[in-house]
């Protein structure tokens, strides 16, 4: 209780010492001689931009708070731009923890000691973060290795400031204006079930391990496999790959990696990832993606650190497509229409209205060739005027949006002339094709085909049985009893009528299915 109190203090002398009181009250004018006597009392120097301060003030904080800041950077639908910049430039600098702590943990975890588990176990962290670092080692077997082990003793640290962080958030909520946009309690919600998240290694293994699948066969990506006999919840062990970091681009052009194909593929790697398997890397920073100069897999991308995925549904890759096909054609009133016919923007919303506002912040954006326009501006721009028509922006999509700016940003390093919209438009066309038309009509009921085998030879007892009720006498002593039996009745017809239309209509289009299926195997 103590402890908690002793840092709740820290935690207030750095939101004073670095005038984070100041950036709360902002928006409001604030005479000079005011600003005079809090220099004064607080005898602190505020001089510095607000982003600034806050940045150097999370760094006093220590991981934690380095981390909630990084996460605040993504949030550019909610940041005001100057200070997600500077929010961005964050990094973890935490010294790694010993390797008798990494030891300790893993045989703690994995109920043995390294030198047991493995032929060779480095001592030393080839890289440490705020949550975990990793280690190399060669398993028995001979195959090269590396271990991430979660930091010792995040688990508790977390707790408390993340309850601390609460409490701030429920404060700021009730005296701070701006807060109503900002939405602190629900920022920090999420961020308290993120750093959950990815306190527990096996999620993470799971993820690399469905992307792996995902990408199984292709010569684009390669995903390290994971050894589940040596994953727990705070130790992983996986397959080291070798490769560049992608940001050493003069290195892979030395290498003779063909920059412009590398360029393109990041972006075919992404869509595919987003319209085909609906879920995606979403921690796409180039610490995490390296390429292969291996003869057998030359060229190809590795990506590393799975703690971070997004999943999108069909739901969510259908607002993504009928927004990015509509705003390259310039079809605002399109864009405006499938955000309310989706259900995004309230009903009442009026759809020219909404379509001026989209045009007004889209339109500037395409003063530019096609192939210089971002996709993630154009993301990030709607969610911010959508957020003006009481539409809420969904996690996943903020999440898209931060990856696909990633993508774009390492793209273009990679290949200055990179013409996203080329590589993107075959993939967003087919998602479309897929959904509407007579294809994609096949293509569900072919998803649906394995339910009607069950509910197909149900059908007749279910109407058997509908038609019983129906038919049943029912002894009403009162004038609302044989009320109720008579709309009991008239609903059993109608369920009957209705069964029997189904049956049929299932019955005829499995017909056509069939006769279709037919037709392509033999015809
Ligand atoms: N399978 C692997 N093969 C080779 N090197 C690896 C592997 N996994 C991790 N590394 C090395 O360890 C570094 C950190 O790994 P990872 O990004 O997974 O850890 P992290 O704790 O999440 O770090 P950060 O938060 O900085 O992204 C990588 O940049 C890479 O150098």
């Amino acid at each position: 209780m103590i402890l908690k109190f002793v840092r709740f203090l820290k935690i207030l002398r750095v939101a004073v010492k670095y005038g984070l009181d100041e950036i709360a009250i902002s928006g409001l004018k604030v005479p000079r001689t005011a600003k005079l006597i809090d220099t004064l009392i607080f005898w602190r120097d505020i001089s510095a931009p607000r982003g600034v301060r806050l940045r150097m003030a999370l760094e006093e904080l220590g991981p934690i708070f380095v981390k909630f800041g990084q996460v605040l950077s993504t949030r550019r639908d909610l940041m005001p731009m100057d200070i997600a910049d500077e929010l961005a430039r964050l990094q973890d600098r935490v010294p790694p923890f010993g390797s008798d702590l990494a030891i300790a943990q893993i045989t703690k975890s994995l109920h043995a000691h390294p030198d047991e588990l493995f032929a060779s176990f480095e001592r030393t962290p080839v890289a440490s973060a705020s949550i975990a670092q990793v280690h190399f080692a060669t398993l028995k077997n001979g195959k090269e290795v590396a271990v991430k082990v979660l930091r010792p003793g995040m688990k508790k640290s977390i707790d408390e400031d993340v309850a601390l962080m609460h409490i701030a958030a429920d404060w700021i909520g009730s005296v701070w204006a701006e807060s109503k946009r900002l939405k602190p309690k629900e920022v920090v919600g999420e961020f308290d079930k993120y750093l959950h998240d990815e306190l527990d290694l096996m999620r993470e293994a799971a993820n690399a391990s469905q992307l792996r699948r995902n990408f199984a066969g292709s010569n684009l990506l390669m995903v390290p496999e994971m050894y589940w006999d040596y994953c727990s919840s705070s130790v992983i062990v996986m397959e080291r790959m070798h490769g560049i970091p992608v940001s050493q681009i003069d290195r892979l052009a030395a290498e003779g990696i063909d920059l412009k194909k590398l360029s393109s593929d990041g972006v075919e790697i992404f869509f595919t990832q987003v319209f085909r398997d609906g879920f995606f890397h979403a921690d796409m920073h180039p610490g995490n993606i390296l390429v292969s100069i291996a003869p057998e897999t030359f060229g190809r991308y590795i990506a590393l650190d799975f703690g971070i995925v997004g999943t999108l549904n069909d739901f969510d890759k259908d607002y993504l497509s009928q927004n990015f096909l509509a705003f390259f054609r310039r079809d605002y009133k399109r864009v405006a229409e499938a955000h309310i016919e989706s259900g995004w923007a309230p009903r009442e919303t009026r759809v020219d209205e909404l379509e001026s506002a989209v045009r007004a912040c889209c339109e500037p954006i395409f003063d530019r060739p096609l192939k210089d326009i971002s996709f993630g501006q154009i993301l990030l721009r709607l969610f911010q005027t959508s957020r003006r028509f009481n539409v809420e922006v969904q996690p996943q999509l903020v999440l898209l949006q931060k990856t696909l700016l990633n993508i774009e940003g390492l793209g273009r390093q990679l290949d200055p002339d990179l013409d996203l919209w080329k590589t993107a438009k075959p993939y967003l066309e087919r998602w479309m094709g897929e959904q509407v038309g007579a294809q994609g009509m096949v293509e569900r009921l072919k998803a649906e085909a394995p339910r009607f085998t069950h509910i197909i030879p149900q059908l007749p007892r279910l109407v058997h049985r509908a038609l019983m009720q129906a038919a049943e006498p029912h002894t009403a002593n009162t004038e609302l009893l044989r009320a109720l039996v008579l709309e009991q009745r008239r609903t059993n017809r109608m369920l009957a009528l209705f069964a029997y239309c189904a049956a049929t209509a299932v019955v005829v289009v499995m017909g056509v299915v069939g006769y279709e299926t037919y037709l392509r195997l033999y015809a």
